[in-house]
């Protein structure tokens, strides 16, 4: 089973005039491989024998250039994606306030700042509006989402899901 991280940079910011605040998320619009041409989190597969949290920060920095020490990462969510009843991914889920540097596009992401009540789940994977929400709300969250009809998992057929919200999880 293939086991990757996705990572959530927020943000609040404040208007000219010091009064309207908005909360944003940092997405990536993928420029290649799985999901391709979708918004996500930036992520990837762990390599050698890095932690989630390092691969998180790893991924980060290679695709959209900000700097996160792992361990300002907070965990928030751990997801299995399964593709024709086996386990295909184990996908880590971080969060974090923390960060240093501008994003700035890579041959594999184009990253977007995002009001978190405008995100758009519907140019995302079909179970990101399951459980996005309830992280970038500050919740934990385990979950299983069943694909079929692949590979590759990003052209199947998402199928039904398990969610549990307030978790506690692991601390890699
Ligand atoms: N169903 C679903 N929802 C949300 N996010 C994901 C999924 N399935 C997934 O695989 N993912 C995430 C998990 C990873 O962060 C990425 C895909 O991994 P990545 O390693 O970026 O894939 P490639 O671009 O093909 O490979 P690399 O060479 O870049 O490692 O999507």
């Amino acid at each position: 089973m293939i086991e990757a991280t996705l990572c959530f940079p927020r943000r609040s910011r404040t208007d000219g005039s010091g009064n309207e605040r908005t909360d944003e998320v940092l997405l990536i619009e993928k420029r290649r491989g799985l999901g391709e041409g979708w918004y996500n989190g930036p992520g990837g597969k762990l390599e050698g024998d890095e932690t989630p949290r390092e691969c998180a920060g790893r991924e980060t920095r290679e695709e959209v250039g900000l700097e996160i020490d792992p361990e300002a990462l907070e965990k928030a969510g751990e997801l299995t994606f399964l593709l024709d009843g086996e386990a295909h991914t184990f996908c880590h889920v971080f969060r974090t306030r923390s960060f240093a540097g501008e994003p700035t596009a890579s041959e594999e992401a184009r990253p977007e700042w995002v009001p978190v009540e405008d995100v758009p789940y519907d140019r995302m994977w079909e179970d990101d509006h399951l459980w996005l929400p309830g992280v970038l709300e500050g919740k934990t969250v385990v979950g299983e989402f069943r694909f079929e009809g692949g590979p590759p998992l990003d052209e199947a057929e998402f199928v039904n899901h398990d969610l549990e919200w307030d978790v506690a999880l692991g601390t890699r």
